[in-house]
């Protein structure tokens, strides 16, 4: 009887028991669920981190880039937002757009400033690259310095640019000779390693006060890989976002060594020109820009705090031979390929310099005024192409914001030139090649259009050698246009493909060039004697 009225009672009390812990257990659920919701709010900053697209694992979205990165971030834009951001192995990256880069390099400028402790920018001028090192106190005194010698030999004065000019005149002069001979022999060649080696002479005279012979082998070498290094410091590339890749054998190891390599013997050439400079340099004597920067960084470590217990005078000129025969050998490159490609802006140009420039004399820098639509072509070459889509990596270098979205310290930033040279809300048809755009109504050069081109970046990283590209570039469109006459091989039809690296490099093509007149070589030989 007993057991038959306890074992109700035990029943009633387990199905209590039970209830209640479930009840407990549902709410120590409840309380953990808003517990986790409330730390994760709390943690959550007051403004959200850029969208972006989901991102795969290890890789991130390296495989979404393509062969053309900038154009995959101009669709991104347009899907998620101006301000985006990307994973790239492990890293996250932001991408700019638009109009947001202004606001980044210029109003917060020193929050966007920096440069990512990339694996590749370790071994540029050994590391101690000016334009691949971040922001530090001996930086932003280094590149003072270097801006202002760089103008001191190029834009400074009218006597600086005159020598400037006849620096230019002279390898124009052999350049000329050997297009014409290339041409009398093989009919048409590829114009690439003579525009490099042309472009690194002028920079080498200015630079050490000595130019190269086009078969100078060695020189060959220090300056003809350019397309190696620019693939492997360029925004994107695969061993900066994923760096075990070079701990075992595959392709880019391979490409990642070579890159290892011809730093190492582009520091060694630039070092034995400094070496050469100090053992023979003379105070009170400039001859070149090795001079100047012995000089200026030496008085620069007497007077400051800086000892650096190295030789900074390499890293600076390699810095600036480096980025200068590189970009605007690629500028040249596509000019010409422009040129062969539409031959009716061709002649228009050599109309234009026509009517300014007789056969008696060559176009110099005073014409620059008198010859709007060679500088509206020019202008247009480089929104067109674009040729520096993303600007060197930049970094955050401290938690930052920008268009309401939070950025962290040390963030890595792409800067997408490229969205700005075509958005079509300001360029009308941005994939139709046409100088004309940037011609008032009175043929005169549009002054506000031609800065919202975006090539030589914005702010504390902006290129230092804008002025003395522009200046140079001009000279070549004028002396070309004004001396020859370049068709394409009707074999082979120019196309405006391209590599992507930091800069892009246009395929390669086939050019023949003949002299527009008998003595046209005897006017650009008038000129004083190189
Ligand atoms: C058409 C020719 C050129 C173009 C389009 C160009 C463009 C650029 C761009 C986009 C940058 C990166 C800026 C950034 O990261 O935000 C840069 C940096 C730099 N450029 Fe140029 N450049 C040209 C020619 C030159 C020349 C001729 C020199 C030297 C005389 C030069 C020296 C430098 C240096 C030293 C930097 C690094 C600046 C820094 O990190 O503070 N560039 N250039």
């Amino acid at each position: 009887m007993n057991q038959g009225h306890r074992t109700p009672i035990m029943d009633v009390t387990s199905e209590w028991f039970d209830t209640a812990n479930v009840r407990a257990l549902l709410l120590t659920c409840v309380i953990l669920l808003f517990s986790l919701h409330l730390w994760r709010w709390l943690r959550q900053p007051s403004i959200p981190s850029p969208p972006g697209p989901l991102a795969w694992p290890f890789i991130g979205n390296a495989a979404q880039l393509g062969s053309a990165p900038h154009l995959y971030f101009a669709r991104m834009a347009k899907k998620y937002d101006n301000v985006f951001q990307i994973k790239l192995g492990s890293r996250t990256v932001v991408v700019l757009n638009g109009d947001c880069i202004r606001q980044a390099l210029v109003k917060q400028g020193p929050d966007f400033a920096g440069r990512p402790n990339f694996t590749s920018f370790q071994y540029v001028s050994e590391g101690n690259s000016m334009a691949f090192g971040t922001m530090t106190d001996w930086w932003k005194a280094q590149r003072k310095v270097a801006h202002s010698t760089v103008r001191m030999f190029s834009t400074g004065n009218a006597h600086t640019k005159k020598t400037f000019e006849h620096h230019v005149l002279c390898e124009f002069r052999e350049l000329l000779q050997l297009f014409v001979e290339k041409t009398k022999r093989d009919e048409y060649f590829q114009p690439m390693t003579y525009l490099v080696v042309s472009t690194a002479n002028i920079m080498s005279a200015v630079c050490f006060g000595k130019r190269y012979s086009y078969d100078d082998e060695e020189f060959r070498q220090v300056v003809g890989r350019n397309d190696q290094f620019t693939q492997t410091v360029g925004a994107g590339s695969i061993v900066d976002v994923m760096p075990w890749l070079q701990y075992f054998p595959n392709p880019i190891k391979t490409i990642f060594e070579n890159f290892k390599r011809l730093n190492i013997e582009f520091s060694k050439f630039v070092r034995d020109k400094v070496v050469e400079h100090r053992k023979t340099f003379q105070s009170g004597t400039i001859r070149d820009m090795t001079d100047a920067f012995i000089v200026a960084l030496d008085q620069l470590r007497d007077k400051t705090a800086f000892s650096l217990g190295k030789d900074y005078v390499p890293p600076i000129l390699g810095d600036i031979f480096g980025a200068s025969q590189d970009t605007l050998s690629t500028a040249m490159q596509w000019i010409i390929l422009i040129l062969v490609k539409y031959p009716e802006m061709q002649t228009r140009l050599q109309q234009e310099v026509d009517k300014v420039v007789d056969r008696s004399r060559l176009p110099s820098i005073e014409d620059q005024l008198q010859l709007p639509y060679v500088m509206a072509f020019i202008y247009e070459m480089m929104r067109f192409t674009s040729f520096i889509p993303l600007t060197i990596p930049h970094s955050t270098t401290t938690d930052t914001s920008i268009m309401g979205y939070t950025i962290p310290k040390d963030t890595v930033i792409f800067i997408n030139q490229w969205s700005i040279n075509h958005n079509p809300s300001m360029w009308e048809h941005p994939e139709t090649f046409d100088p004309q755009r940037f011609l008032d109504k009175n043929g005169a050069l549009d002054k506000d259009l031609t800065s919202s081109v975006l090539l030589f970046s914005l702010g504390m990283r902006r290129c230092i050698g804008e002025e003395l590209s522009k200046l140079k570039l001009f000279l070549f469109t004028a002396f070309i246009v004004h001396q020859c006459h370049i068709t394409a091989d009707p074999a082979r039809p120019p196309k405006l493909d391209y590599n992507y690296g930091l800069t892009l490099k246009p395929h390669s093509f086939f050019i023949a060039v003949s002299l527009r007149e008998d003595d046209s070589a005897r006017s650009c030989h008038q000129a004083a004697p190189c």
